[in-house]
């Protein structure tokens, strides 16, 4: 691959600029007014375009609001219950049920409740009516010609209800704008297509569809092109024929096959190549023939993200609705982002209400990490003059998901274990909206978090080298006046995870000073590392010598990845994850995988439900099922 076949010369605009500059582009187009009339009954979710008047009144008729009889309420004068009214059927009143029209002469209605029945055609009343009583009057609910709804207006299912009740049949509406969507790769395979290295599944394209769909457009998806000129070329001309907005996915960057932006330039107008945004720097934004076309780059993150910024207010342009603001949320932020000047950071944050503060963490920064977004409870964006944010700063973040939720978390920080993941999905399914997210820094890093209050709870493992004891003595060097407590029972297996069959006959470890395996380490501080420290320091061996060593991974699952994928023969790490990914398994040890918790949270409803939990049937069941573990009574005890 040669350097010049390249296209390495990428701008570096503001965000601000970019949209400026591409919107009012757009603007002298001006092609997305247009509207349409539908059916109301089909109405739900479009935009009106002009206010909604009604045609008739409602009620159009004057209509009993009650079930029971009606009166000439003058007739029913001085009534009480020493000298009821006697009234006479026909002649005095007639019996009506609630939506009856009221004609005259009679002017009131009387619940059946309060009638007596004397006979077949008498009945008597002890106390009077007035005028227009349980009478809904016509127009009680809105009168012809008076205003159901505004324009611009998104219209809601209670509004469909209003504009039949006012006989309002159609409405105006704007058009939904037709986004095509053109996914672009060779090595990108569909989801069910068989996997090999170098293949890529397409799902930007079904996320974009959603997305689409949730800001009001209609998605066109095109089935993906490989990289090669001609050919995207003629799909770009072809969506611009068939769609008011094209976006084109991937190819946006500097590899050789990126050809995107210089399409657009032989083709129509390219206005942006490169925005001062991370992720999302590679996005392309151009005309051709009179349609927007966005480049949006291919990493997921960096996909979703450049797509909010720029499809979702042009989607919303179309639709003539404004964009709505953002809901904000002001938090601390755990520890400190170092964030480059070189342009504005959009770092995915996990956020948790610890007592009364809530507490902001920014999750991994990679932009082909699609689960920092579906673990994200809102989007941090630091500024491109900021070189990062001070950890205990207060920051706002946009909230991707409810406040309420986020309110309802246990926050959970510490060592990982595949329990946290069928305990966070018991919680789920108990309905009790309640929620557990959980971060893995291992068992010393949640001690941390633990002294600065980040957290309402941290799994911890830490074996003590003197007395061979789990826990207690870190508590009490690392948290000396805090009151805290252990959730204790569960055990867990540790020992060496290797490759299936165990190709490298690992069986103790002396075995780890072999040259020719490789080994994969835990990070410092996590209660694996530990164990394994003190193993070979009991047994007298130089870690210097282990080759892999100095390569860290943050959780079991890590670990076992590479022992399956090859990049390492061995790591040290629990019996359920090496089940899990069908790995060989020799133990090392049982270990205390204990819950260090706040004395003051432990009476509270959240921490409750996740003992309660603990000590379900269900969840030792899953313990049993994915191997690994021993139960013993859940005891809480003081540190
Ligand atoms: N030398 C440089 N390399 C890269 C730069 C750069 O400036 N100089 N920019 C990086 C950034 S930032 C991004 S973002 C990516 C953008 O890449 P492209 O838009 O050119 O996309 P591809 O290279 O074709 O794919 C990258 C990556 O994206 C994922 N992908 C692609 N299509 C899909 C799809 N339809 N569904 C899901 N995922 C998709 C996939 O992981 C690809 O490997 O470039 C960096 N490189
Ligand atoms: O857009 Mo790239 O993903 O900045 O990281």
């Amino acid at each position: 691959m040669k350097k010049f076949d390249r296209n390495i010369y990428l701008s570096n605009m503001e965000l601000h600029e970019a949209k400026k500059l591409f919107f009012d582009e757009i603007d002298k187009i001006n092609k997305y007014v247009s509207t349409e009339t539908i059916p109301t009954i089909d109405s739900m979710g479009r935009i009106t375009t002009r206010a909604v008047f009604a045609n008739s009144s409602s009620p159009h008729y004057n209509a009993s609001a009650m079930d029971g009889i009606c009166v000439k309420a003058s007739s029913t004068y001085g009534a009480d219950e020493r000298n009821p009214v006697k009234l006479l059927l026909n002649e005095d009143f007639i019996y009506v049920d609630t939506g009856d029209p009221i004609m005259p002469p009679y002017d009131a209605v009387i619940m059946i409740e309060d009638v007596m029945e004397i006979d077949n055609n008498n009945v008597k009343i002890m106390k009077p009516a007035y005028p227009w009583q349980h009478i809904r009057p016509v127009g009680e609910d809105m009168v012809a010609g008076e205003m159901i709804i505004p324009s611009f207006k998104r219209i809601h299912p209670v509004d469909i209800g209003a504009m039949l009740c006012g006989q309002v049949l159609e409405v105006e509406v704007s058009k939904r704008p037709m986004v095509g969507l053109i996914p672009t790769g060779t090595e990108i395979v569909e989801p069910h297509d068989e996997l090999s290295p170098g293949k890529i599944i397409e799902s930007n394209s079904r996320v974009f569809e959603n997305l689409v769909k949730e800001y009001g457009g209609i998605s066109n998806r095109y089935p993906p092109v490989i990289d090669n000129m001609n050919l995207i070329e003629k799909a770009i001309l072809r969506a611009c024929d068939e769609n008011d907005i094209v976006i084109i996915n991937a190819g946006s960057s500097a590899g050789t096959e990126d050809y995107t932006s210089t399409i657009i330039k032989n083709i129509g107008k390219l206005l942006v190549h490169g925005i001062a945004i991370k992720p999302g720097k590679p996005t392309i934004l151009g005309i051709v023939n009179d349609t927007p076309v966005i480049g949006i780059p291919g990493y997921p993150v960096s996909a979703f993200l450049s797509f909010e910024e720029f499809v979702k207010p042009l989607v919303h342009k179309f639709l003539s609705l404004k964009d709505k603001k953002k809901k904000l949320l002001k938090a601390t932020l755990s520890k400190k982002i170092v964030s480059s000047l070189k342009h504005k950071e959009f770092v995915r944050m996990k956020i948790g209400k610890v007592e009364d503060k809530f507490i902001a963490t920014p999750l991994n920064r990679g932009a082909g990490v699609t689960m920092s977004l579906v673990r994200a409870d809102g989007i941090l964006k630091i500024p491109q003059e900021l070189e990062g944010i001070q950890g205990g700063k207060t920051v706002e973040v946009e909230l991707l998901k409810d406040k309420n939720e986020i309110e309802n978390t246990i926050v959970s920080i510490g060592s990982h274990d595949l329990i946290l993941d069928i305990l966070s999905n018991i919680i789920s399914k108990t309905h009790n909206n309640i929620f557990l997210s959980s971060a893995h820094v291992g068992s010393l890093g949640g001690i941390m978090s633990m002294k600065r209050g980040e957290a309402h709870m941290a799994p911890i493992h830490l074996l003590d080298e003197l007395t061979g004891t789990y826990n207690e003595s870190y508590i009490k060097k690392y948290l000396k006046n805090k009151d805290m407590v252990l959730i204790k029972g569960i055990k867990r297996q540790q020992g060496f995870i290797l490759q299936k069959n165990n190709p490298k006959n690992i069986k103790v470890f002396e075995d780890l000073l072999n040259k020719d395996l490789v080994f994969v380490n835990r990070q410092k501080g996590s209660g694996t590392r530990v164990l394994l420290d003190y193993n070979l320091k009991k047994l007298g061996l130089d870690s210097s010598l282990i080759r892999g060593y100095e390569r860290e991974m943050t959780t079991h699952m890590n670990v076992a990845s590479c022992v399956l994928s090859g990049s390492a023969h061995v790591g040290v790490g629990v019996k359920s994850v090496a089940n899990t990914m069908n790995l060989d398994f020799i133990p090392i040890g049982l270990e205390d995988y204990d819950f260090l918790v706040p004395k003051k949270f432990i009476d509270t409803h959240m921490i409750n439900n996740f003992i309660s939990i603990l000590k379900s049937q269900e969840f030792k069941d899953e313990l049993e099922n994915l191997g690994g573990y021993e139960m013993e009574d859940i005891q809480i005890v003081e540190v």
